[in-house]
C-alpha cells in the first residue's frame, strides 16, 4: 500500500496515499484516514491529557492515528484495535514507529468488548456507533468516548434508520444538529442504564458530519437512576417555533402551544442533562495553549461556546425568527447584547452559526427583532 508521513498534534505516523478528489469516499480506501477528523481527534487527545485513564481502548483504530496520538501526547497506555487486517498491518508499523506503552489487537470490537475491561473506550466506526453501545456499556470502567457520522438518521433526514438505531424520533427542526446530538446521548445512556449504571457527560458536540460525546461512567444503582431523570423529550408545535423540554422516559401526555393552540408533537426521547463538564472545559481552554494542535484556533473557539451555552436543550435560529414574522435579521451581537440588557441570558452557539442559546421566550425575541426593524424604518 502506498503511504506517505503525516503530522497530527505532536506525532509522526504513516497513513495511505488517496486523493482527495476521488470519486471513492474515504471510506472505501483500504486504511481509512479522514483529514477532516483532525478536529475531533485533537479534542478527545486535549481531554486525556486531563482526564489521564489507567488505560484507553482505541477499539476501530484504522491507521492507529487516534491511540497512537493518545499514547505519544498524553502518556496514556493504550491497546490499538481493528478487524481489519490490512489496518492492523499498518497499526504495527506506526507503533514501532511512534512507541510508547501501545499493544495492537485485531479482532471485532464487540467480541473485544466482551467479558473484558477497559478504563477507556472509544468508539469511532464508519456510520453508526449503535450496534456498539451495548458491549461497550459493560466493558467500559470509567470513561466512554463516541462518535457519530450517521447524520441523516440522527438529524431525522432519514427518520425510520434513526428510529431503528437510537429507539428514538427526531424531527427535521432548525435545531436538528443539537437533536442529533441528545438521540444519540440519550441511546447511550439508556444502554448504561440497564446495567445499573449511569453517565456525566464531560465534553459534547456537533461539527459538520458527525456528533462526539465523551462521558464519565457512574457505577452505581443511585447514578444509573440519575441518569435516567435526565431523558426526556421536546415538545415542537408544528405550526410555530414554540418548543418545551418534558423530562420522563414515557411519552408526554397531550400538550398544546399556548401560542397557537396546535397539538405539540414530541421529539425524542433524548439526554436532557448538560452537555459538558464545566470545570474540565474552563481548564482545557487553560492548557491549550501548552499544547501542539493543527487546529488550536477552532478548538479555543469552539471550548468558549460550549463553556458558555446554558443548559437549555435546544437553540432558536434567529433568521427563521425573523424569517416567520417578515422582518429583517438584525446583527447578531446587537441582538445577543440587546436581549442579554433585558435580563435573559443569550449566547450564541456552536452549534449554528446563526444559533442562540437564551432563557428568553420566543415572544421576547420576537419583539426586540420586530423594534430594531421598526427603529430602523425597515419594512
Ligand atoms: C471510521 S474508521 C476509524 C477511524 C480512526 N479512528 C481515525 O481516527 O482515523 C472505522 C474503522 O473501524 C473498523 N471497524 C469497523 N467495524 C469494526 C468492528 N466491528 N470491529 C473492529 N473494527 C471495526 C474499520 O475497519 C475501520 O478501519
Ligand atoms: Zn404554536
Amino acid at each position: 500500500m502506498e503511504y506517505r508521513m503525516v503530522t497530527e498534534g505532536s506525532t509522526t505516523f504513516a497513513a495511505p496515499v488517496q486523493d482527495e478528489n476521488t470519486q471513492f469516499p474515504p471510506g472505501t480506501a483500504p486504511v481509512f484516514y479522514n483529514t477532516k477528523m483532525e478536529f475531533n481527534r485533537d479534542m478527545t487527545v486535549l481531554l486525556l491529557s486531563h482526564l489521564k485513564p489507567a488505560e484507553y481502548l482505541d477499539s476501530m483504530a484504522a491507521t492507529g492515528v487516534r491511540g497512537l496520538r493518545v499514547a505519544h501526547e498524553t502518556g496514556t497506555p493504550v491497546i490499538i484495535n481493528d478487524r481489519d487486517s490490512a489496518a492492523v498491518a499498518m497499526i504495527e508499523e506506526n507503533a514501532k514507529l511512534v512507541g510508547g506503552d501501545i499493544s495492537v489487537t485485531c479482532d471485532d470490537a464487540n467480541r473485544m468488548m466482551c467479558g473484558k475491561y477497559f478504563d477507556a473506550i472509544d468508539l469511532d466506526p464508519f456510520g453508526t456507533p449503535a450496534p456498539f453501545f451495548d458491549a461497550a456499556s459493560r466493558a467500559a470502567r470509567h470513561y466512554l468516548f463516541v462518535t457519530a457520522t450517521d447524520t441523516a438518521p440522527l438529524c431525522g433526514a432519514h427518520l425510520k434508520a434513526g428510529i431503528r438505531r437510537y429507539f428514538a424520533t427526531p424531527k427535521n427542526t432548525e435545531y436538528h444538529a443539537e437533536v442529533g446530538l441528545r438521540m444519540m446521548m440519550g441511546a447511550m445512556a439508556k444502554e448504561l442504564v440497564k446495567y445499573d449504571r449511569g453517565m456525566e457527560p464531560i465534553l459534547s458536540f456537533a461539527r459538520n458530519h458527525y456528533f462526539r460525546s465523551h462521558v464519565r461512567i457512574l457505577n452505581r444503582v443511585t447514578g444509573a437512576d440519575a441518569t435516567m431523570g435526565q431523558i426526556g423529550f421536546v415538545m415542537q408545535c408544528p405550526k410555530c417555533l414554540y418548543r418545551a423540554e418534558q423530562k420522563g422516559s414515557l411519552l408526554p401526555k397531550f400538550h398544546v402551544c399556548p401560542y397557537c393552540g396546535a397539538e405539540t408533537e414530541p421529539i425524542g426521547p433524548l439526554w436532557m442533562g448538560s452537555l459538558q463538564d464545566k470545570e474540565i472545559v474552563a481548564s482545557m481552554i487553560e492548557t491549550l495553549p501548552t499544547m501542539q494542535f493543527g487546529t488550536a484556533k477552532q478548538m479555543d473557539k469552539v471550548l468558549r461556546l460550549l463553556l458558555a451555552e446554558p443548559d437549555v436543550c435546544t437553540f432558536y435560529d434567529y433568521h427563521v425568527i425573523s424569517r416567520n414574522i417578515r422582518v429583517s435579521p438584525p446583527p447578531m451581537d446587537e441582538m445577543i447584547a440587546g436581549l442579554n440588557e433585558l435580563g435573559y441570558y443569550t449566547v450564541r452557539t456552536h452549534f449554528s452559526v446563526t444559533g442562540i442559546k437564551t432563557s428568553a421566550p420566543l415572544p421576547v425575541i420576537e419583539e426586540w427583532i420586530a423594534a430594531w426593524n421598526e427603529k430602523l424604518g425597515l419594512p
